[in-house]
């Protein structure tokens, strides 16, 4: 079957298996998850040193976590928190705009000349039916630009920015933020490889060729206070290689597989910490033996201020920075030779992103 043909029909798959999935839309339902369920990898050791022996001693708790959960948040990133801070501070002025300015950057408004380059860039209003779409609204707001070296020529001077001329102080140094939240985020991704490498049993740099221009989309969601009933984000699995994700407060939902047992668990806030999901693309290289991670979110400001907290930093709205990492788009991606043998033939032929789940996505 025509590869891209084999992705849209494996999206309409998962999207009916989505459907199944049941994630309560009260978060006071779920679970905490323990710390056994959802490991913290320190990359400080690793990152400081570069010796092999951290590197394996980081790639170890990470096969751990991938068997176990598949999820972890890591820490010790080396991202300053002053950094992520201002992307946040950046978020939150973006989402304070006037509707009227936001409308101007929709994502499905975009000038045609310029709809290729920035297919599924710029602003989506909350209670949206996009990104994941699904038959419940997401209650959540987003502006979202990506990067793409190659062929179509997706550089962030080409996104949909607000206009700082215009809009002046409220917005001024947005782009600034955001460029530089994506490069430390870029740099992140590309450290964190070979600790994935070696996780899968590969040589530290197996993954060099395939990331030679990564293809890489940041969001900055904004979530009001979730109605009770409804998903700020409905539950779905990114389509990224893995996603590096900062919320600036508690709402995250994650389904673990303990034991091969899937559960529901709220994910605890760690704001010195980043999550990370596996996404499809990794699913796909790994036969499935790491599959995405499934999740969804909330803004749960009433339970939380019931509970004698505020919400986190910004009070009532969530805010959350889920930055999509993913190889070199053109890049055909084989199922790796450690997660194959002779009784577990692949079931993905080689496919590029664009070919596979960017397909979905509406590349
Ligand atoms: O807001 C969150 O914590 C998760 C967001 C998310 O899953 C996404 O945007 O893909
Ligand atoms: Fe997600």
């Amino acid at each position: 079957m025509e590869p891209t043909r084999l992705a849209a029909e494996r999206e309409a798959a998962l999207q009916r298996e989505a459907a199944s999935w049941a994630a309560p839309t009260d978060p006071e339902l779920i679970p905490w998850a323990t710390e056994a369920e959802i490991p913290v990898l320190d990359l400080g050791p690793y990152f400081a040193s570069g010796k092999v022996d951290d590197l394996e001693a980081v790639a170890r708790r990470l096969r751990e976590a991938a068997d176990a959960t598949g999820f972890h948040y890591v820490s010790n990133h080396g991202v300053p928190s002053s950094l992520i801070e201002e992307a946040f501070d950046a978020a939150r002025r973006f989402h304070a705009l006037p509707a009227e300015q936001k409308s101007r950057l929709a994502m499905d408004t975009l000038p045609s000349k310029d709809s290729e380059v920035r297919a599924g860039c710029g602003y989506i209003e909350t209670a949206n039916r996009k990104l994941p779409a699904r038959e419940k609204a997401n209650m959540v707001a987003a502006f979202i630009v990506k990067r793409e070296i190659g062929p179509r020529d997706v550089i962030l001077d080409k996104m949909p920015w607000p206009d700082e001329n215009v809009l002046g102080d409220a917005i001024a140094g947005f782009r600034a933020t955001v460029e530089r939240y994506c490069a430390a985020m870029e740099a992140l991704a590309l450290r964190m490889l070979p600790i994935y490498a070696v996780a899968l049993g590969l040589r530290p740099g197996w993954f060099d060729a395939a990331f030679r221009a990564p293809l890489f989309r940041l969001r900055l969601s904004a979530y009001e206070a979730t109605p009770r009933g409804e998903y700020g984000i409905n539950p779905h699995v990114d389509t990224s290689f893995f996603t590096i994700l900062a919320p600036s407060g508690p709402g995250l939902i994650v389904q673990t597989r303990t034991k091969g047992n899937r559960a529901w668990v709220r994910a605890p806030h760690k704001p010195e910490a980043f999550v990370i999901n596996f996404g499809e693309l990794l699913a796909q290289i790994t036969n499935d033996s790491w599959p995405a991670t499934r999740h969804y979110a909330l803004n749960p400001a009433e339970s939380a201020i019931a509970h004698g907290c505020d919400g986190g930093t910004f009070k009532h709205l969530r805010f959350s920075l889920p930055f999509f990492f993913n190889a070199t788009p053109t890049y055909p991606m084989a199922v790796l030779p450690t997660c194959t043998d002779s009784e577990n033939p692949p079931r993905y032929p080689p496919m590029s992103y664009l070919e596979g789940q960017g397909v979905a996505q509406g590349e």
